[in-house]
């Protein structure tokens, strides 16, 4: 994740790759990474999942902040990969 880019939310950044996953433009790592297919997509999830662990348990709060919002990212895809909607996901909330 960048780190000087401005702030967005959960919602804002789903609504981001959903625009990437309509139109697929290149050079974006999202319609790379949905390309990818729900196997890579779900091995990410899990990569980055491991990398929270890790940094809870020995690292800053900050590396622990970007791991995090790097598997949010990659649960993104991942839900995109699957055509999934929040509110899918929301109504289990
Ligand atoms: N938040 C993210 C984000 N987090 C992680 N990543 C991708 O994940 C990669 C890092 O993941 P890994 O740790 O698995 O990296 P790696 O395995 O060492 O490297 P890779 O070979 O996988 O690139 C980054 O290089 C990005 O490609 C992200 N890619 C995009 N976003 C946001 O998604 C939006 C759309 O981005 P694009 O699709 O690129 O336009 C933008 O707002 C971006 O900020």
């Amino acid at each position: 994740m960048r780190g000087s880019a401005p702030v967005k939310t959960f919602d804002e950044l789903f609504a981001e790759l959903s625009e990437r996953a309509r139109t697929r433009p290149e050079g974006s790592a999202t319609a790379a990474a949905l390309a990818d297919g729900v196997h890579a997509q779900g091995k990410k999830v899990l990569e980055e999942a491991g990398e929270v662990w890790i940094a809870a348990e020995h690292e800053s709060d900050e590396r622990l902040a970007e791991e995090v919002s790097q598997l949010l990212y990659r649960v993104q895809v991942l839900m995109l990969g699957r055509g999934l909607t929040l509110e899918d996901v929301y109504k289990h909330l």
